[in-house]
């Protein structure tokens, strides 16, 4: 697992932006279409690279890297679409699919529905999953075992910010997935919101909050 903001004051500026209750919501996406061109080079290692060979202006032949295969872009609806946008800049090859998941809460916590899928029939190469915000970890639970199901042979998930009760629930449940997120937060409060969090990440980045 890596936490950007513990390597990179550029995340921490990001997640400045992002935390602020001040940022509107046009301010809200850009920021987080950053944060999703930033997910994707920092995981860049773990998608399969070849040499190939370029000639330069001076007619000299070198060797660089080239996407071997470009990996399956996973985004949960509706909090995700700005993050999925700067990642997929990054990779505008790479192929897009969708879920769209609703928490349901009661006393004994988040039971997650999944109630659209918009996924290929099998994808055997590595997958990323975006989903800016891991608070119980019950959405991303879900959504790694579908990716799983399509024969993905490795899941990586982007998050910008995820808690530590949710980590440890993803890791117990994953232990082979990669996370890559800005912040790792201490806590979730009885709403099962990330504190100190960023608020509501859909409502934030798409301007509207549904009924
Ligand atoms: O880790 P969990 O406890 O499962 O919570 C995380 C989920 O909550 C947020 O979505 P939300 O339910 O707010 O929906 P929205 O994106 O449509 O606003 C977020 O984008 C995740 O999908
Ligand atoms: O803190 C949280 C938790 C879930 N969904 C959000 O948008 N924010």
């Amino acid at each position: 697992m890596r936490v950007l903001g513990d390597e990179l004051p550029y995340a921490r500026w990001l997640l400045l932006k992002l935390r602020d209750r001040r940022t509107d919501s046009p301010t809200f996406r850009y920021y987080m279409r950053e944060a999703g061109r930033l997910l994707a080079i920092m995981s860049s290692a773990e998608l399969e690279w070849t040499k190939e060979s370029v000639t330069t202006p001076l007619g000299v032949q070198t060797e660089e890297l080239n996407l071997a295969a470009p990996p399956l872009l996973v985004g949960v609806l509706g909090a995700a679409l700005p993050l999925l946008e700067g990642f997929s800049e990054v990779y505008p090859q790479a192929p897009v699919g969708l879920v769209a998941a609703r928490r349901l809460e009661d006393r004994d916590g988040v039971k997650v529905e999944l109630y659209y899928r918009r996924l290929p029939r099998v994808h055997e190469g590595v997958a990323v999953v975006l989903d800016p915000m891991l608070a119980t970890g019950r959405t991303l639970d879900r959504v790694i075992s579908e990716v799983k199901s399509l024969g993905s042979g490795k899941v990586i998930v982007g998050s910008v910010i995820a808690s530590k009760q949710g980590l440890s629930f993803i890791l117990s449940r994953h232990p082979d997935v990669s996370i890559y997120t800005l912040a790792v937060d201490p806590e979730l409060n009885t709403s099962f919101f990330i504190v100190p969090g960023l608020g509501d990440a859909g409502d934030r980045g798409l301007g509207v909050s549904p009924p």
